[in-house]
Formats: structure tokens, sequence, C-alpha cells
């Protein structure tokens, strides 16, 4: 396309989405489906990413949708009142809380919570009073929309508070009255959120007043306010408001991963959750609890830099499936993959999508030449969802090889997977070292994948353990390979010989045997080559049940692979090169914490970020925990502790300063030095 083709799609998309815009927030009756226009502009902004000189002022993307009618006095709001930035996966949600990471130093609390589909509404209280409700009109400007407002019950009309307050919320419909009402409108809405901005906008207030409109209120902007979204969702709950209490709060202290754990439960609870709720939601709300974050952080034009939409439904996109390859993995486990007509969808061009298996192709009934939806559900991987076209003269459905793309053997089905029988196809060794050398395994970065393959299709690697014995130095006269990389290679394997047992075990990737189970192992003293020779020897299969965490069929397979002669020899032949084959249950840690659980809060000047804190706990005997219960024994509270502060204290919870953390602490050290010894605590 040229420039000129490209700036008429642009005004194209444009008017489409002004169209939308106004039959969504005016009238109340969309004729695209919500991802249809979400997708439409997706593609506007992606346009005006790479051409930013042709995009225009007054597009969509820079400023909200204006639900603004003229059967109303508009009014100009005192806060812009804007949209928020979309994630449709937990990946976003990441991206948008590292973007935060770069300009806030220290820790900071995130919540979430339901995106209720309703209509916005804007509430203004001065002296007291409600004095005036607006709608979100274009996010400057409102409609006055006060008498309708006054009939909402969940509205209260005064609260207890002299100074101006805004309050945020949404309008909604609850579900169980929708059909009745629904019966009785003239044209039938096509959902409780339609409704429901209708009838807002009804000039009579008695008609508004006949239909159970609900109000959830979920901000509040005031000079006194604290500085604490939770604690301002509380205020709110004093003033009577009605707040959701389907919420989530937890803080970076916790540490990515767990941050990341808790947060994709919430979403996955609130998956769940959805189908039963009373009230139609469409997403998720991410914000920073922290008003003065808030601030720093700021807006663009379109929405706020601290929360972002979690959306349900990832937009869609229509392609063609041009043909599916079959590729093997390095338990010789064969996945279709389908390669599609490169298609953009939120943002990425995507050509290859996984099928998983056999069973999954057949439910979907795909046959090449297909046209098929995809979308990236709640996840960041894309799916094909469904096929939207059978190709013409459709072939038949599209069935597994009966033998191994790679290496000819015969194909096994193993449940729902395939597999190829052989253990010497070169798909399976390459699979297999690939993932010995991987990052969270051996972690032998210059062994890339290219290395691997060409080390193979040379036929100077084999087995695992040909690595360690095999001579780098003579590939100096290869191409790829300079006296750099080859040091490289032979430190990067030296390294990993010092790696511990469970390292290695982990690493030979033998099928169920993975991070839990072997840690299982060693904690109950088995991960040992002579133990787990014997055990397997003599089939004692109870002795490896017995262990929580280790099922059947994974004591089988650690039976099965601990008598097979080829991979015993391997172990040999990695032991000889310089590996450990046993390895002893880590002490339990003692000190002057044990049997202590503690909860740390509030900001600290020693301990930035706090899980220094937790670690010096941790190291010393200690447990920790995120939250205050009646376990808690001591309370680590630093400045401007809040709450968990209140309740430790409610409970009669040991509190620790600072200071007193830190001459504990010291007390230690000073007994240590008394043994000669003198840890690192700082
Ligand atoms: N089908 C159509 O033709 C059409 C047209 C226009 C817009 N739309 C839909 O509307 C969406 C964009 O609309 P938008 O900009 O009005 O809304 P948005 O999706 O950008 O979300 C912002 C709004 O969420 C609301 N909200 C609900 N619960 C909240 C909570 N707990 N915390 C904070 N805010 C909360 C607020 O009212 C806020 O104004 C699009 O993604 C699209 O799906 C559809
Ligand atoms: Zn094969």
């Amino acid at each position: 396309m040229d420039e000129k083709e490209i700036k008429k799609e642009m005004d194209r998309l444009i008017s489409v989405l002004e169209k939308a815009n106004y039959q969504y927030y005016v009238l109340g009756r969309p004729e695209l489906t919500d991802n249809e226009y979400d997708s439409l502009l997706e593609k506007l902004k992606r346009l005006e990413e790479k051409y930013p000189h042709l995009a225009r002022e007054d597009s969509p993307t820079k400023r909200v949708g204006s639900d603004l009618a003229s059967d109303f006095p508009e009014v100009e709001h005192s806060i812009p009142v804007l949209s928020l930035d979309k994630a449709y996966s937990t990946l976003d949600v990441r991206a948008w809380i590292d973007r935060i990471r770069k300009t806030e130093t220290g820790d900071f609390a995130i919540t979430a919570e339901e995106k209720i589909d309703g209509i916005s509404l804007v509430l203004y209280y001065r002296n007291g009073l409600l004095s005036q409700a607006v709608t979100r009109g274009n996010g400057r400007k409102g409609n006055d929309i006060t008498a309708n407002a006054k009939t909402i019950r969940q509205i209260p009309l005064s609260i207890p508070v002299q100074e101006e307050v805004i309050v945020r919320g949404e309008v909604y419909l609850p579900v169980r009255f929708f059909d009745e009402i629904n019966k009785k409108m003239e044209v039938p809405y096509a959902n409780p959120r339609n409704l429901a901005g209708g009838v807002l906008r009804r000039i009579k207030s008695s008609e508004v007043a006949a239909v159970p409109l609900h109000f959830f209120a979920y901000e509040a902007i005031f000079d006194s306010a604290p500085d604490s979204y939770s604690d301002i969702l509380n205020l709110l709950r004093e003033w009577k408001f009605s707040v959701n209490d389907n919420f989530f709060r937890a803080d970076t202290s916790l540490g990515y991963d767990k941050l990341f754990s808790a947060i994709e439960e919430f979403i996955k609870k609130e998956t769940e959750r959805r189908d039963y709720l009373d009230y139609q939601i469409d997403g998720l709300v991410f914000k920073l609890d922290s008003i003065s974050m808030r601030e720093r952080l700021g807006h663009t034009e379109h929405h706020p830099r601290w929360a972002i939409a979690y959306k349900f439904e990832a937009p869609q996109a229509v392609t063609e499936l041009l043909r599916i390859d079959v590729q093997v993995g390095r338990t010789g486990r064969l996945t279709p993959v389908a390669r599609l007509k490169p298609v953009e969808l939120s943002g990425s061009v995507i050509s290859n999508v996984t099928l998983h298996n056999q069973d999954y192709v057949q439910a979907l009934e795909l046959s090449p030449g297909d046209i098929v939806g995809i979308s990236k559900r709640g996840d960041v991987i894309p799916a094909i969802e469904k096929v939207v076209e059978k190709a013409e003269n459709s072939p038949p459905v599209w069935s597994m090889p009966q033998t191994c793309p790679v290496c000819g053997s015969q194909v096994e089905k193993k449940g729902s997977h395939h597999f190829c029988s052989n253990f010497d196809c070169p798909a399976q060794i390459k699979g297999r070292l690939k993932f010995f050398v991987s990052p969270r395994q051996m972690d032998i970065a210059v062994l890339g994948n290219e290395t691997i393959e060409y080390l193979v299709d040379k036929g100077h690697i084999k087995n695992i353990s040909d690595l360690y014995y095999f001579d780098y130095t003579v590939l100096i006269s290869e191409q790829g390979f300079g006296e750099k990389k080859i040091s490289q290679i032979i430190k990067g394997i030296e390294d990993s010989k010092k790696l511990p047992f469970s390292r290695l075990l982990i690493a030979l990737g033998i099928p169920d045997i993975g991070p839990s189970v072997v840690k299982a192992l060693v904690d109950n003293n088995l991960a040992d080559i002579d133990e787990l020779k014997k055990i397997a020897e003599e089939r004692d299969i109870t002795r490896l049940t017995a262990i929580e965490g280790v099922g059947e069929s994974t004591a089988n397979q650690l039976i099965k692979w601990f008598s097979d002669e080829r991979f015993l020899s391997e172990l040999e032949s990695l032991q000889k090169a310089g590996f450990s084959l046993r390895e002893k249950p880590e002490e339990k840690k003692d000190g002057i914490f044990s049997g202590q659980t503690w909860c740390i809060t509030g900001s600290f000047n020693n301990f930035n970020p706090r899980s220094k804190a937790q670690k010096l706990i941790e190291d010393n005997g200690g447990k920790v925990t995120s939250t205050v219960s009646g376990k808690t024994t001591h309370l680590l509270a630093g400045e401007s502790a809040g709450s968990k502060l209140a309740k430790a204290r409610e409970l009669g919870i040991k509190i620790v300063t600072e200071d007193e953390f830190i001459s504990m602490l010291d007390s230690v050290k000073n007994s240590d030095k008394n043994k000669n010894q003198q840890p690192e605590l700082f």
C-alpha cells in the first residue's frame, strides 16, 4: 500500500469507529460486537504507530469515546474522566508493572477489581450533598443527569464530609431484572448495559425510577483523601456507598513470581466467578494502590498510566490455514503446528499456532485450506478458536502421520499424544540436548540451538554425556567457531559440572521428573544414585510413593529409568566427567527466629526492597507471610505502616520496629563473632 491508500484506510477506520461510538454510547444500540470494535481500533492504533505523520488529531484512539447527548445540559468535568488502557494477557499486565518500575523505585501495592460493564458516572458532592451527577461524556464535558441519578438507591444523597468529593462509579442493571424489563421495551436491548444506558438518558426521572438501576462506587477524589486506594474504598463503604467486595491486593515485595501467581490466581477465580454474578463484567481493572504514585505517573489523553483493564475476551483475527506440519520434541512427542497465512492480531503478526494433538485437530475438524478464527484469549499464545469457513472441496479432517516425519520410525499413541518410538531419532536427540543446556537447566548459553543442531548433524555429539568428552578445540577450523567461542563452551561445560545432582536430574528430562519431584527426593534423602538404583532393582515402589508429591506413575518412571542400562551408563559417564550423583537435604536453618512467623509492613531505610528483610528472617530460621493472622507472631513495622499494624495491635502481636530488628540481628552477629565467624548480615 502506498501512503495515499494507507491514509484512506485510516480515514475509513475512523469513520466506522465514530459511527460505532455513537451507536454504542449514545443510542445504546451497537451494530458491531465489542470484539469487532476492538479489532478495528487496534488496527487503527497500529497504523498510527507505524505512520505517525498520517495520524489524525481527532482520531478515536486519542480520546475517550463520547456519550454526549443533546437532551441534557453539558457540564465541564473538574477532573479528566478517561478510558482505560487494555491488556489481553497476564503478560500485558506484567509489562504494565514493568513500565511503572522504570520510574518508581521501591515496592508498591497493586489492586485488582471487577470491570463492571455498565455506564460510567461521576458524582460531585459539595458541602456534604450530592450536587451533580454527570456522565463521562467525551472525558472533558459530560451530561448533567442529576435528577435521574438520584433515583438510584445505592447513590447516597449526602456524605459526612464538607470538602468537594468526586466519586466515580458504574451504573448497572442487575442481570436478574433484565429479561423482564426488556420485554416491556418498545425495541428490546441486546444486554443489561445497553438497557441501563438507555434508561439513564430518559428525560422523565419517573421512568428511570421504575427501573432498578444499581451503582458500584470505585474512586473518590478529594484533597484530604488517604494515600491508599484500599483505604479510600473503605471510606466509601463508611459513607454508605455500595463497593464491590471482589477485590485483590498484593505487594511487589512478595517478589515477582509470587506476585504473578497471585495475579493469575485472581484472574482465574474471576473468570470462573464471572458467570455467576448478578451483574456483567467484561474484565478486571488493575490499579496502583498509592494515590501519590498515581499522581506522579499521570495520564495520557486517553487513559491513566496507573491503571490497566484486563479484558476477558481478546479480539479475534481471521486467516487461512495453509498446512499442518508436525514437530518432534525431546520426548518424541509429535505436535501438529498450524502454518497460517500471516495475520496481525493485537499488535503482533501470527503465522504459526500449535494444535497440541490429534484430538484437538479433530475437535476443530480442521483441514488445510480452511478459513479459521484465531484469538489470544486470556493468554499471549494465540490459538485457533474455530473454523469460520470450510475449504472448498474440503479434504477430510487432517490426521497424524503413521511414521515419524524426522526419522521414519513407527509412531505410537499413548493417551492423547503420538510419539516417535526411536530414542535415537535426531529430533529427540536435539530436543534433549537443547533442553539440557537451556537457561533453567545447565544454563550453558553459548550452546544455542544452532550450535546444538550443528554438533548433532556433524555427528560430534549424540548423548548428553558426549558434551563432556568431546574435544571442542577440533572445531577451530570450522565456520562459526572462533577461539573465543570455543573457550566459552569449555568454560560453560566445566561450570555446569559443579551443579548439584538435583539440577542434573531435572536437566536430563525424564518425563514427569520435574523440580518438585526432585526436591521431594532430595528432602527425603533419596537423591543418591546408589539408593535410587537399589530401589529400582528391588522395584520398591512403596518406598517412593510414601513420599509426599510422588505418585504411582512418577514412581514407575523412576524405577524404569534407574533400571535402564543405557541411562545408568550415561549417569556413570557424567559422574566420571565430574558430576556428583548425590545430594543431601539442606539443613534446616536454625536461628533466633526459629518457630516464629513474621509479617512485614511499611517502608524501611535499610531494607529496600523489603525482600531483604524477608531473607534475613528466613536465614535466621523464621517464616514470613504476607498477611497478619492468628498465626503471626511478629510484625516488622516500618514507616507509614497501615492496616496490618492496626490488625497486629488488635491481635496483640509483637510489633518490632526497624531499629529493634537491627539490634536483634546484631545480637546474632556478635554471638557468631565469638564463634570466630562473622556472617554478612547486610
Ligand atoms: N460495539 C461497539 O460498537 C462499541 C463501540 C464503542 C465502544 N465499545 C466497547 O467499549 C470499550 C471501550 O469503552 P470505554 O472507553 O467506554 O471503556 P473502557 O473499556 O476503556 O473502560 C473504561 C471504563 O471502565 C469503567 N469501569 C468499570 N468498572 C471499573 C472499575 N472497577 N474501575 C475503573 N473503571 C471501571 C469506567 O466507567 C471507565 O470509564 C471497547 O473496548 C469496546 O469493547 C464497543
Ligand atoms: Zn523420530
